[in-house]
């Protein structure tokens, strides 16, 4: 049943650009609910709506009710279609609609990596190659509505840094394009690896479109980070299930200042162990598993241990999400009988990717780390400095000394300002 919204007006203070969203899906998301959370907050819908047609014109009409969930009154988004046809689209169509709409760079990237993230999970489900997946699901124009539109109204908002609660994906069955499959469906587990998830729950809480979303967007999986709050917003699911509101909720506000060292959430642990019998040989294989593993650095120190044997301690670095995975593969592949971890807080800057083209033979995405809006350092990701260097038979340091060149002739350079495309 329709409601009135009964949200206050929006304060002076609510109106100051929030650098900071937490997504709030441990009842489950969907793309529609997170879309209606930020409509609900203050996002607009004819910007919204300006995005989406600029990718696919013509094609979806999106609107918005005040509805109750549960007793709870929310912001439901409807994505109507305004054609009857609607071609299942491959990736590398979407991929290409989406680069050529002409869409704000944060939004333009924004939507490209969520949908990459469903376009993997979806080729790694069905055992395809990620440019032919097709979303199979009604013609992918109301996941095209959604990813797009989540992304255009976080733009709206000004909204910088993502995080979100671990995510409730429910239970049963449900019937989709591939017959009767279970829940989690295989694409939202797919995209599950790395974030902390809720079971419980009665049908599908999380939809694959949802998942990429939170999945891709925000940074770090936890709590309510510590924060001066403006504005948050509620999004309807379709369903109505009595004493469980099938809601997503977002919470938008200004980081708190940095808090003394002692009281300082911890956002990553390190995890080591002190080693002298494993062969030398096997260390390098070992380091590079754990990067793999979503490690955010690996490394040894020689140490003179007990007994006066020399021996190394591994040191890991990992967000806290990653911290089983990363103790399983040092018990399975070092000979440690025992793990030490600790939680600590990590202070990184903000980064961002920007390519620059080298020496007229491609593109090297250069490393922007950024505080207050002005650059602190530029580097070309050297990963791709050699390889394109090895593509065209160069060598490395000319690569190198090109790509530094063509950033600082882009003014990417220590102490300018960010480029406002970039941000
Ligand atoms: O279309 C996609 S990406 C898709 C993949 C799968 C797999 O598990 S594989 C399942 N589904 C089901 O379709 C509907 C709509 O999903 P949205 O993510 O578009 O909201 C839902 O029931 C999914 O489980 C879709
Ligand atoms: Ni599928």
């Amino acid at each position: 049943m329709p409601v009135s919204a009964a949200q206050p007006p929006p304060t002076q203070a609510a109106n100051a650009r929030p650098e900071e969203v937490w997504i709030d899906a441990t009842a489950g998301v969907a793309g529609d609910m997170l879309l209606g959370a930020l409509i609900d907050a203050g996002a607009g819908l004819p910007v919204v709506q300006a995005a989406v047609d600029a990718v696919i014109p013509g094609t979806v009409r999106l609107s918005q009710a005040t509805v109750r969930r549960a007793g709870l009154r929310a912001t439901k988004v409807a994505v109507e279609p305004l054609a009857e046809d609607h071609p299942h689209r491959t990736w590398r169509t979407i991929k290409d609609l989406i680069a050529e709409a002409g869409l704000p760079a944060p939004v333009r990237d924004r939507a490209l990596a969520v949908f990459g993230r469903l376009a993997g999970a979806e080729a790694r489900v069905h055992g395809v190659q990620v440019d032919e997946v097709h979303f199979h699901e009604v013609g992918a124009w109301d996941s095209i509505a959604d990813v797009v539109g989540v992304c255009a109204a976080l733009h709206d908002l000004g909204v910088g840094r993502l995080t979100a609660s671990p995510v409730a994906l429910g239970s049963g069955r449900v019937r989709a394009a591939h017959g009767d499959i279970p829940v989690p469906v295989p694409a939202v587990l797919e995209l599950s690896a790395g974030w902390q998830v809720l079971s419980g729950g009665e049908g599908e809480l999380a939809t694959p479109t949802g998942m990429a979303l939170v999945t891709a967007l925000a940074e770090r999986c936890g709590t309510l980070p510590a924060m001066n709050v403006q504005r948050t917003g509620m999004g309807a699911g379709t369903k109505d299930t009595p004493g469980r509101a099938n809601v997503v909720r977002i919470v938008l506000g200004t980081p708190l200042p940095a808090a003394p060292d002692s009281s300082r959430e911890a956002t990553d642990v390190v995890l080591e162990a002190n080693i002298d019998d494993l062969d030398p040989r096997l260390w390098p294989g070992v380091l590079t598993a754990l990067l793999a593993d979503g490690a955010s650095d690996a490394w040894l120190v020689p140490i003179l241990m007990k007994k006066g044997r020399p021996a190394h301690t591994l040191r890991v670095l990992a967000p806290s999400a990653q911290v089983a995975v990363v103790r399983e593969r040092m018990f399975r592949e070092t000979s440690t009988i025992g793990v030490r971890e600790w939680a600590v807080h990590k202070t990184a800057l903000e980064r961002t990717w920007v390519p620059v083209a080298v020496l007229g033979e491609g593109t090297v995405p250069v490393k922007v780390a950024h505080r207050g809006g002005i650059i602190v350092q530029a580097t070309p990701e050297f990963e791709d400095v050699a390889a394109l260097a090895s593509a065209h038979g160069l060598p490395v340091i000319s690569v190198l000394d090109a790509a530094d060149a063509a950033a600082a002739a882009q003014g990417l350079v220590p102490g300018a300002a960010l480029p406002s495309d970039t941000a």
